[in-house]
């Protein structure tokens, strides 16, 4: 089944949302400068709320931090802090930072620009974690292009950028990925999530076999 994450959520209630309406993982921007950013202590309450409800619920979810660049003992630091079972690296970590995390016991997502991924594995790179692959500026609500991903990664791979309850479906058949990860298209405005288009977007999402 695809893998569905819910980005950039600042709320309990649309932790909820997200969690009830089947997503498989909620994520929360710990990296400064977004509108969806939140610091440590704010995510540590949102992860509590998303595993108070997959326990309702009877069900797993996975927690996830998105950092940016940023230092790895800020990165770890954060992580630990909030308290996430996975980071997602979204900038130009090298790739020593995701192996100290995973030394550390957290999951990693390793997320990379289409035309990133494309050289990086050009020149031989690959990665033990599991990828993202995204539009040039994360959280933007842009979408890369198809040709712009030469060859889609053989194994676990989500599918970022302008992602939208409108658009999903269509998206992952054209581009199989194995999940799918959202924020702006989830969103009544920049950084404010919109309930009905959580539950829309994994509606749909969950329409393609
Ligand atoms: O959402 C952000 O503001 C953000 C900031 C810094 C790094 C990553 C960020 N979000 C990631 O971007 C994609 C979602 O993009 P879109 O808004 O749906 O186009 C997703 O992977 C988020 O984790």
């Amino acid at each position: 089944m695809l893998w569905v994450k819910i980005c950039g959520l600042s709320t309990p209630e649309a932790v909820e949302t997200a969690v009830e309406a089947g997503a498989d993982a909620v994520g929360f921007v710990l990296a400064p400068g977004s509108p969806r950013t939140v610091d440590a202590a704010q995510a540590a309450s949102l992860v509590r709320a998303a595993r108070d409800a997959a326990r309702r619920a009877e069900r797993s979810i996975e927690t996830v931090a998105v950092v940016q660049n940023q230092t790895l003992d800020d990165v770890a630091r954060l992580a630990r802090e909030a308290g996430v079972d996975t980071v997602q690296l979204h900038g130009d970590e090298p790739d020593a930072v995701a192996e100290a995390l995973r030394a550390a016991g957290f999951r990693v997502i390793r997320a990379l620009s289409a035309g990133d991924y494309t050289r990086r594995t050009a020149e031989g790179w690959s990665s033990p974690d599991r990828l993202l692959i995204d539009a040039a500026v994360p959280g933007s609500g842009a979408r890369f292009s198809d040709d712009e991903l030469g060859t889609a990664p053989e194994g676990f791979w989500a599918l970022a950028g302008g992602l939208s309850p409108e658009n999903v479906a269509s998206a992952v058949q054209a581009l199989e990925p194995t999940g799918v990860d959202v924020s702006s298209g989830v969103e009544s405005s920049r950084g404010v999530k919109d309930l009905g288009l959580i539950k829309a977007f994994i509606a749909a999402a969950r329409t393609v076999l």
